[in-house]
């Protein structure tokens, strides 16, 4: 959601999704007015229509599940595998609409704390760079833990 202007968090994307193989195609969607529970409506109906067809969406959100980077490598085998369009998904400042987290396929956290969600397309890419470094074996990901 939103649209991202020139500055700090559109340099940290555009630096990670510039290594990332092919890069993510960023579709932004303009944030809706009204109360709270009317701009998740409206951001939520404007994100499922901007979903290509068939895509497997895969909604960011504090409630879902929050893998380590080599099961998030895994996770995105497996959805490269399907041969289907990957759309995530990043709610506005009301955060994602029951009817969006219904759609979306998988439902995936960067950890109990809330981020803003024009820093979480930057850390999103990050971690999908480093899901493809662990995946090419490329020392990026360092693993070792004591
Ligand atoms: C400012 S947050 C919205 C907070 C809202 N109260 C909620 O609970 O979703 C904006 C968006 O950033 C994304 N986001 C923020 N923190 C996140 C996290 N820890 N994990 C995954 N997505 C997150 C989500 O897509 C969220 O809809």
């Amino acid at each position: 959601m939103g649209r991202l202007k020139p500055g700090p968090e559109a340099a940290l994307f555009a630096q990670h999704n510039a290594r990332l193989r092919p890069p993510l195609t960023v579709k932004e969607i303009p944030e809706a007015r009204g109360s709270a529970a009317e701009i998740r409506r409206r951001e939520g109906a404007a994100l499922l229509a901007a979903l290509p067809e068939g895509a497997l969406a895969v909604a960011m959100d504090l409630g879902g599940a929050t893998p380590d980077s080599e099961e998030l490598a895994a996770l995105t085998a497996k959805w490269e595998e399907s041969g289907r369009v990957v759309a995530f998904v990043i709610g506005g400042a009301e955060g994602l609409d029951p009817s969006v987290l219904a759609r979306a396929e998988h439902k995936l956290s960067l950890g109990r704390l809330t981020w803003p969600h024009f820093l979480v397309r930057g850390l999103l890419a990050e971690q999908l760079y480093r899901a493809q470094a662990i995946r090419a074996g490329h020392p990026y990901h360092r693993a070792w833990r004591p």
